[in-house]
């Protein structure tokens, strides 16, 4: 039997570190996708007592038997519940670290570690200790910023829960899960971000298993209906960076500077609700318009990124670059480098300040905003 799941990345229009503040975000799916297929081999076939993870766009296979598996990762059958969604101790996360140490990981390959944690954690606590062969291969451009941690952890558990959906509609295509199982898909994806960024805001996996753009704050979502054409260039600055370390960043600044840090962060969710209601609004107000003050929200939004510490110096490039253009840039997801958004007001041509970023060494590419969440396939 054979189950395929797929999950996008993400953009933040407004409202990263300070989310995981309580602050509200605005978020996007875009059309790049992280795709997750289980292959269960049938009983009587040779290998069926092992667990194999192949990473196809990196070109990485591992391989556990499950009897390995059962000694590392602790179980019984009670702490196997695919419908109460539970963390991964600090313990656990040892054990599986072992694991990992065992396939001897190629040093220069070693951020992908939490990544593959994630997946043993996900995969043995949702259907347990079960052979097969799952295969990963992702779009997203790694840690810059787009949300491939969640894509993976949302595509892998959609790939879980169904495994287990007893009427399975062959050959129709992509499909959407109802919303009882989007809500368990999202809370286990939620667990598996945490063993990733460490102290997760949940926006990420949460705008990759419902898709279209959502205002989150505090694990409550809105879904809005965007009612303007949202253009955006999205440049890589192709400087690696690690969400977690820069999310804990942000969380010793504000332990040092309490009040000036609450004042940043109370800013930042002033804008993200000022962004949302500019996206949604139905009144008389031009597009024109609008977009200037989309342009000064996103502005503002950078400065205080800044000010949390998470701009970098090509991050500013990229800033610089597209004020020559008369173009607003702001980072988006845990910056540090990784990807700069630039607004596209309607009638821009992107091709000069294209080739001006990439003469620097830059990637741009855009994608299309506010598109399908997680979706299975039988
Ligand atoms: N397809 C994948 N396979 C294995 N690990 C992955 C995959 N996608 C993401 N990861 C894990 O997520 C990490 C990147 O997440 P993060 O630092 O949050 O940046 P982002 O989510 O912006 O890409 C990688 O270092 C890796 O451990
Ligand atoms: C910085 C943050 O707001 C977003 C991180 O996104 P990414 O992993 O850089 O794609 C963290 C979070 O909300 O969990
Ligand atoms: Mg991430």
């Amino acid at each position: 039997m054979e189950v395929k799941a797929r999950a996008p990345g993400k953009i933040i229009l407004a409202g990263e570190h300070a989310v995981v503040h309580g602050s509200t975000a605005v978020a996007a799916a875009i059309d790049l996708y992280t795709y997750v297929t289980i292959r269960f081999p049938l009983q009587s076939a040779e290998n069926n007592d092992r667990l194999t993870l192949q990473l196809k766009d990196i070109s990485l296979e591992f391989s556990w038997s499950l009897d390995r598996l059962k000694e590392a990762i602790p179980y019984d059958s009670s702490t196997l519940c695919r419908s109460t969604p539970s963390s991964c101790s600090d313990e656990t996360l040892k054990s599986i670290a072992v694991l990992i140490e065992e396939q001897n990981l190629p040093k220069e390959k070693i951020w992908l570690s939490s990544g593959i944690s994630t997946f043993l954690w996900l995969y043995t606590r949702i259907i347990g200790f079960k052979s097969a062969t799952v295969v990963i291969n992702s779009e997203l451009p790694y840690g810059s910023g787009l949300g491939s941690s969640a894509a993976l952890c949302v595509a892998l558990t959609a790939a879980l829960l169904a495994s287990s959906i007893s009427n399975k509609n062959h050959g129709n295509g992509w499909s959407s899960l109802d919303e009882t199982n989007l809500e368990l898909l999202n809370k286990w994806a939620f667990e598996g971000e945490k063993i990733i960024h460490g102290k997760p805001s949940g926006i990420d996996n949460t705008v990759s298993a419902y898709g279209n753009m959502i205002k989150f704050c505090s694990g409550e979502i809105i879904r809005l209906q965007s009612n303007m054409p949202l253009r955006m260039l999205i440049t890589n600055t192709r400087v690696g960076r690690n969400t977690k370390a820069l999310v804990a960043g942000v969380s010793q600044r504000a332990v040092r500077h309490p009040d000036a840090m609450n004042s940043v962060f109370n800013a930042v969710d002033s804008i993200s609700k000022e962004l949302a209601a500019i996206i949604q609004s139905k009144d008389e107000t031009s597009v024109t318009e609008k977009e200037e003050s989309i342009k000064e929200l996103m502005e503002m939004n950078q400065g205080l990124l800044q000010s949390m510490g998470v701009s970098h110096g090509s991050i500013e490039t990229v800033i610089q670059t597209t004020v020559k253009h008369k173009l607003v840039s702001k980072l988006t997801g845990a910056g540090g480098g990784g990807c700069v958004l630039t607004l596209l007001p309607t009638g821009t041509v992107v091709d000069k300040v294209v080739e001006e970023l990439e003469s620097s060494g830059f990637q741009c590419f855009t994608a299309s905003i506010g598109g399908n969440g997680a979706q299975i396939c039988f």
